[in-house]
């Protein structure tokens, strides 16, 4: 078992948005969350990667944890490409960060500062740093987000080959991967009975 997830409510402004969400992953399954602009799908994901407290129920993650990529890539600005990588390698006790760099196309990038790079490379840059990461549970929000349709293609490839490994995913996506090993949870009947104006609509109802 990569994830058990019971009977789990989870909240934003201290106001319940999902609650009774149980869901579990087994070694080479991926599970897309589906569902509108402000459903819930980062707080789910951000609660499930113990960066907020549930409101109640239960997250059983492997004993070495989870590898979260949200919104922010945490890229250290004034390291290089490889430097990044290779500081985050050593957090996580690997070594050989040339895998990632491949994986990733960002072998020619490897000198360049973090800062430098244009939103979709920072944006691969990202996502290389789970592959050193060597976490059997990814938990991704939006991984594409930036990214052109090759590095998309990339992308969809290195979540293939971590499945194969017998790894795990959970990802908010909007767009088809062309993962067959995917399946979709469509989190709106999970919406919390009575959530607050302006929560849980089908929009963005501050930009309508
Ligand atoms: N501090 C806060 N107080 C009250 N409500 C909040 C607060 N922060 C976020 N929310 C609301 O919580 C809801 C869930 O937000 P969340 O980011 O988890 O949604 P999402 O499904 O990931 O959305 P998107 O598809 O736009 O990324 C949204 O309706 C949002 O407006």
């Amino acid at each position: 078992m990569m994830l058990s997830v019971q009977d789990l409510a989870v909240s934003r402004g201290g106001i319940t948005i999902l609650d009774a969400v149980s869901l579990t992953l087994q070694p080479g399954e991926a599970l897309v969350l589906r569902g509108p602009n402000g459903i819930g799908k980062t707080t789910l994901l951000r609660t499930v990667a113990g960066l907020q407290l549930p409101v109640s129920g239960r997250v059983e993650l492997p004993p070495e944890g989870a590898a979260y990529s949200g919104h922010a890539d945490g890229l250290k600005a004034t390291l290089t490409v490889a430097e990044n990588l290779t500081f985050w390698a050593r957090i996580y006790g690997q070594r050989d960060i040339a895998p990632a760099l491949k994986a990733m196309n960002l072998e020619t990038l490897a000198d360049r500062d973090a800062q430098n790079l244009s939103a979709g490379q920072k944006r691969r840059l990202g996502l290389a740093r789970l592959l050193v990461t060597g976490r059997g549970l990814w938990l991704l929000d939006e991984p594409t987000v930036s990214l052109d349709a090759a590095s998309v293609a990339l992308f969809a490839e290195a979540v293939r080959a971590h499945l194969k490994r017998g790894g795990a995913a959970l990802m908010a996506t909007h767009i088809d991967l062309g993962l067959e090993e995917a399946t979709i949870l469509d989190l709106a009947p999970f919406r919390a009975k009575t959530p607050a104006p302006g929560q849980g609509g089908g929009f963005d109802e501050a930009f309508a």
